[in-house]
């Protein structure tokens, strides 16, 4: 890191979101520093997605702030990387990979220019490479798998140099094997890049993640969780209105563990 860098990239304060009346998100709390990798879970309508839109700017706190001086905006479009929990892909959308990598530096300030310029086109290659399906650069967007339609996202994402990439459930649509390659390769993205990702599978936040939110109408945070089968057993059939499941989890494991059993 060097001297002009923060470590804090993200700073969220008592911060509460309603929407026509409706309390959505309440007095949340949450520092994001450079490096971290955060998984966010919780329950359908918990406001995970209502999160990250505050995030990106995209909703405004009712109360409370959001401190984004952390991220730099030097170069790039973006200091923010988005992947998005839904992409609808119109099968009649004529988009290569390439076109959609590049649509990823289209900021405001640049909307009413057209073509890409060279650089860009080889940054674009540059992000599909990172991301190992350059080859699918010239394929029709519809015409590849969920697992690398998946990554031509990221590489979007990332076309920007952003310093926090955000994604929203990103492997909905991917098998079991494409999920711990595309975890894989988040894992190695993470030694440059901050990451902040929701995700309703625990195996693969304990896996992955270094810590994780829980977030259901109030946010609780933790350095770490490790997880397993009954543990994920648990966690769905418990009841999460205003605590947090991973206390219950947490607890749980206490309360399973051997007497003189390693305590980690
Ligand atoms: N545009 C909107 N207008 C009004 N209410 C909304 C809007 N978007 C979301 N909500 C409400 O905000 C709450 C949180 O929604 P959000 O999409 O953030 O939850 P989530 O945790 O991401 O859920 P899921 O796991 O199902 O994706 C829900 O009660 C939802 O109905």
């Amino acid at each position: 890191m060097t001297k002009t860098e923060s470590k804090v990239l993200v700073d969220i304060s008592s911060l509460c979101y309603t929407n026509g009346g409706v309390d959505i998100l309440h007095d949340i709390n949450l520092t994001v520093n450079r490096g971290d990798f955060i998984a966010v879970i919780g329950p359908n309508g918990g406001g995970k997605t209502t999160l990250l839109k505050l995030i990106l700017g995209l909703l405004q706190p009712t109360r409370g702030a959001i401190d984004v001086r952390g991220l730099r905006r030097a170069s790039g479009t973006g200091a923010i990387g988005y992947v998005p929990q839904h992409v609808n892909h119109n099968l009649n959308f004529p988009a290569t990979a390439l076109d959609v990598v590049l649509m990823g530096n289209h900021s405001a300030s640049r909307r009413l220019r057209f073509g890409n310029s060279r650089r860009e086109v080889m940054q674009a290659h540059e992000a599909l490479e990172k991301l190992g399906i350059n080859d699918c650069a010239d394929r029709k967007i519809v015409a590849l798998s969920g697992g690398q339609r998946q990554r031509v996202l990221i590489a979007r994402a990332l076309v920007g140099q952003p310093e926090l990439l955000v994604l929203d459930e990103p492997t909905a649509s991917i098998d079991t094997k494409g999920q711990t390659d595309f975890y894989d390769m988040l894992k190695e993205l993470n030694k440059d890049l901050t990451i902040l990702m929701v995700c309703h599978d625990l195996m693969i936040v304990a896996s992955y993640a270094k810590s994780i939110a829980c977030l259901n109408r109030r946010l609780h945070y933790h350095d770490s969780f490790r997880s397993s089968g009954d543990v994920i057993d648990i966690f769905y059939s418990c009841s999460v209105q205003e605590m947090c499941p991973v206390g219950v989890i947490t607890q749980n494991i206490k309360d399973i563990r051997p007497v003189g059993g390693k305590d980690d």
